[in-house]
């Protein structure tokens, strides 16, 4: 099935950049969201992620207005996927939302419309539990921002059929995405469950005292982060033991690193409060910024746009 125009349901934070991107690689596309207000916010937020593609010269000028008209916005769902090939899902992350916006769609949508769900985490065998169509639903989830972060992690429900997975994963490889393709569901997939032990670490670590939020923010920016950007840990570690290898970096790091694995964190919940001292500590750090790097949220916002653009391009993704 020839994937022709896509509909994006949920126009949050993802919603609005996965239409941003779809719409920058000239799909028509319908944003739909349940009030007026949130596509207000995210016709505004897609202008601001065009304005940024421009000023660093991804697009020009010209083109902003000729993306922008490739969105149409709607608060109703039969508009919204009567004639699409594609729905990105991107509304809250339960399962009883999701449910409820899967029955909403099967009124309407194609049956054999692919249905991609952003979720950050949750199985789609679950997702697509009371689909009248679970065959044709996929996991696809995206980094934020997804119209610039090219990894979509796609993960498949016991239902799913393979067509609809090479299906959904030819057609993101055709918008310029980096699919992965889960072998197994897994709840919070790879990259969830990465980003969520390496913060598990350092939520322990500002806990016990031995860092700040800022100064862990700072060791994981400018040390993994940066090597990550360019390869994966494997291949960091292979490189890391010299003409040894990985296998004879560890057999020499090994007992070391045992030791630090009996002391790290292995807890299962974050701590009470951690989240309300979190955003105190992020408000501070992000305050004390110098301006050029993003001093409040909607110019850190630009700056991490900035630097991931210049990222891209140095990949040829961009
Ligand atoms: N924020 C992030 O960094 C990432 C989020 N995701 C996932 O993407 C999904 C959306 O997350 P965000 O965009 O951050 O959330 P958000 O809160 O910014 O946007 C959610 C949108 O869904 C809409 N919505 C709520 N109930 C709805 C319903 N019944 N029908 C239609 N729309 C409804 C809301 O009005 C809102 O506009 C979640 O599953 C999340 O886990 C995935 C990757 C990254
Ligand atoms: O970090 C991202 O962009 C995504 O992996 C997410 O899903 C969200 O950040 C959130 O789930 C926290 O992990």
């Amino acid at each position: 099935m020839e994937i022709k125009k896509v509909a994006c349901i949920g126009s949050g934070v993802i919603g609005s950049s996965w239409a941003t991107g779809f719409a920058l690689k000239g799909y028509p596309v319908m944003l739909y969201d349940i009030d007026e207000k949130f596509l207000k916010t995210a016709k505004e937020r897609i202008a601001a992620n065009l304005k940024y593609l421009a000023k660093n010269k991804v697009i020009t000028e010209e083109q902003i207005k000729e993306i922008m008209g490739r969105v149409s916005y709607t608060t109703d769902m039969e508009t919204a996927v009567r004639d699409v090939q594609f729905i990105q899902e991107s509304v809250l992350e339960n399962y009883d939302t999701k449910h409820k916006v899967i029955a909403e769609v099967e009124k309407y949508a194609p049956a054999d419309a692919i249905y991609a769900s952003s979720t950050s985490g949750l199985l789609i065998t679950e997702i697509a539990k009371y689909a009248k169509h679970p065959e044709r639903f996929i996991g696809g989830h995206p980094y934020n921002p997804p119209h610039l972060i090219p990894l979509v992690e796609i993960t498949k429900g016991e239902k799913t059929t393979d067509a609809v997975v090479e299906a959904g994963k030819a057609f993101y490889k055709s918008v310029g995405k980096e699919p992965v393709v889960l072998n197994k569901e897994a709840l919070g997939f790879i990259s969830n469950r990465i980003q969520q032990a390496v913060f598990r670490e350092v939520t322990e670590l500002v806990t016990r005292g031995v860092c700040s939020l800022e100064d862990a923010g700072k060791a994981v920016t400018f040390g993994p982060a940066l090597r990550w950007a360019i390869m994966g840990p494997a291949e960091i570690f292979q490189l890391g033991g010299g003409e040894k290898g990985i296998d004879g970096l560890f057999k020499m790091v090994e007992g070391s690193v045992n030791m630090w694995l009996d002391d790290m964190a292995d807890w299962k919940r974050y701590p009470a409060g951690w989240w309300d001292y979190c955003r105190k500590e992020v408000d501070k750090s992000i305050a004390a910024r110098p301006k050029e790097i993003g001093n409040t949220d909607a110019s850190l916002a630009e700056y991490r746009d900035d630097m991931l653009i210049a990222l891209l391009k140095l990949h040829n993704k961009l």
